[in-house]
């Protein structure tokens, strides 16, 4: 039996549309994604599964219980993990008042490792407020996980994590999975998808839009390149199956300035998907006067695989 059946769930805010028609199953033990750019429609799918707000149509059983009923979502609430977004928490009470409250309702199994685990046992008797915003999202993912639930759902788990910690977290969850809990996560990040995940569904204007298993993510989040240099650039230089949306621009003014006797500079961008000892074989053939190396956006990589429009028949924007 599937651990989360969701049908044709759909979820408007008065006109304003969250979520449509998103229909899926996440099987026992799956670490199943839920990807999508700013505004997909993640937390609106996840605060309807966790019965936080009614679905305007549609039905979800998560662990077998019908989110619809509200003995059933009580009931499920001690079955099942939740970090949202946004943790809030009364910042007066300290971390030790937080998880005794949390224990009461649903079960202490292991907070005592995981706050360990997560170096917050030294703070526990402090209060919340008191708390790094990091403490205070390692302290949401302790009440998530310390009844050692059989499904856990995760909004955008590594966010506002420096990137030691996202490694350590994602370390964690990955241990999660060995021991077959079934993680559902949020993410508008791939870098998140494509370690993490068996398998994702596609989120962009509160539609699913597509499924794709972790071998049909790529190895890893593509680059943003680009960088300035006085030398000519060839047009052909750098398309090919490793980069895209190559741009070379030597008509800037504001790099290509003759008048002070410097040589006119061209700017070069693309977005780049290969191994890194090859882009720096490529850049190691120009003089480089600046170059920016970021991860790209969500958004445009979603665009080279989807097109600006969907093709799903409902003629949705992007
Ligand atoms: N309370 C609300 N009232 C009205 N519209 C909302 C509300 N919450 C979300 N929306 C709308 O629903 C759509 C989906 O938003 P949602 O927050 O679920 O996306 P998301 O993928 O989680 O993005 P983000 O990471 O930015 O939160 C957006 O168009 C958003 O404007």
């Amino acid at each position: 039996m599937a651990s989360m059946d969701v049908d044709n769930l759909t979820k408007y805010y008065g006109d304003e549309r969250g979520i449509e028609g998103l229909t899926f199953t996440v099987e026992p033990g799956e670490v199943f994604g839920l990807l999508g750019p700013d505004g997909a429609g993640k937390t609106t799918t996840i605060r309807t599964l966790m019965g936080l707000q009614a679905p305007s149509q549609g039905r979800a059983s998560v662990l077998n219980y019908d989110i619809r009923h509200r003995r059933e979502r009580i009931a499920m609430k001690q079955d099942v993990g939740y970090l949202p977004s946004e943790p809030s928490f009364d910042g007066s009470r300290t971390g030790k008042q937080l998880l005794a409250y949390h224990a009461s309702l649903k079960d202490d199994e292991r907070s005592e490792r995981l706050l360990e685990l997560f170096a917050l046992d030294s703070h526990l008797n402090r209060p919340i407020r008191t708390y790094t915003p990091e403490q205070k999202r390692l302290l949401a993912t302790v009440v998530a996980f310390m009844h050692d639930p059989a499904l856990v759902i995760l909004d955008e788990p590594t966010v506002g994590l420096d990137p030691s910690t996202q490694e350590q977290l994602r370390t964690f969850l990955d241990i999660e999975r060995q021991r077959d809990t079934t993680l559902v996560v949020g993410s508008c990040s791939l870098t998140t998808a494509c370690l993490l995940c068996d398998r994702v569904g596609i989120l962009r204007n509160g539609h699913l839009i597509d499924f794709r298993t972790n071998q049909q993510l790529p190895d890893r989040a593509p680059w943003n390149i680009r960088f300035v240099t006085t030398d000519p650039v060839d047009a052909n230089a750098f398309p090919s199956e490793h980069s895209y949306n190559v741009e070379i621009d030597r008509t800037d003014g504001q790099l290509s300035d003759e008048h002070d006797g410097r040589p006119p500079r061209t700017a070069v961008s693309f977005v780049y998907t290969g191994t890194y000892e090859t882009l720096l074989e490529a850049l190691s053939t120009y003089t480089i006067r600046d170059l920016i190396i970021e991860k790209a956006a969500l958004r445009e990589f979603l665009t080279q695989w989807y097109g600006t429009r969907l093709g799903n028949g409902g003629g949705v924007d992007v």
